[in-house]
């Protein structure tokens, strides 16, 4: 039967990537994007912000929602200090699959946790299952009508911390609307937008990062 698209996407990464070598992993993805086929992976110009914003923030406690094929889960794990807990969450498992073959190959399987499952019945769990109490750094990039639920879920289950960082992809394309109005009018977070384009294309699209304030 015909591939799909994320393994064709492993593929480029065995192909052209060096094992062991995030950096090397990150660009086989983008090349494969941008001379192949299109894929919604956050992509090097988000990325890069992505990557400044980790930086910036230096959590001890990450989650990602939405891991697809492994990109930002690579991006985010290759910056992470020595003995930071990193959950990534997938709802897809063919996705999954390829995301931890992908974190793999970039060496970085001993500092992820990839889950498959639906944000909506994991978050709850998180604690439980995982001994965390709060998330330092946090990034959205699942079902887009996902982000404004699954942060009330944060709030409710008391994951959010003062300084708890929050970053939200396709604020703009797809759009998260309800989100973007959540965040920005509620006296409990700090929003900022950062500007930039949908991967791979000039199309408008953009980062919203939240700071909880307690
Ligand atoms: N743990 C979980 N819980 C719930 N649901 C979950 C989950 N894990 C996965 N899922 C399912 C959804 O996963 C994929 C979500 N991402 C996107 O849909 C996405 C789409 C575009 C896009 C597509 C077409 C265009 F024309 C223009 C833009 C661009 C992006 O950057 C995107 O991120
Ligand atoms: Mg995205």
């Amino acid at each position: 039967t015909r591939s799909t698209r994320p393994q064709r996407m492993l593929k480029a990464v065995q192909k052209n990537a060096i094992r062991g070598n995030p950096e090397s992993v990150i660009s086989a993805i983008d090349y494969f994007c941008k001379h192949s086929e299109w894929a919604m992976n956050v992509g090097d110009e988000k990325g890069c912000i992505l990557d400044s914003v980790v930086t910036e923030v230096d959590p001890s406690t990450v989650l990602e929602l939405g891991t697809y094929c492994g990109y930002s889960t690579v991006r985010i794990a290759r910056l992470l200090s020595p003995g930071t807990k990193f959950i990534t969450v997938e709802f897809n498992p063919a996705s999954a699959e390829v995301a931890r073959k992908i974190i793999a190959y970039a060496g970085l399987q001993d500092k992820v946790t990839l889950v498959e499952g639906a944000s909506g019945d994991l978050i709850p769990q998180i604690k439980k299952l995982y001994g965390i109490t709060t998330f330092d750094f946090i990034f959205l990039d699942h079902w887009k009508d996902r982000y404004l639920p699954d942060i009330k879920l944060f709030e409710e289950y008391g994951l959010l911390g003062k300084g708890s960082v929050l970053l939200a992809d396709n604020v703009i394309c797809p759009g998260t609307p309800e989100y973007l109005e959540y965040v920005r009018n509620s006296p409990r977070y700090e929003s900022r937008y950062y500007p930039s384009h949908l991967e791979y294309t000039k199309v408008e699209d953009g980062l919203e990062k939240s700071l909880f304030l307690g």
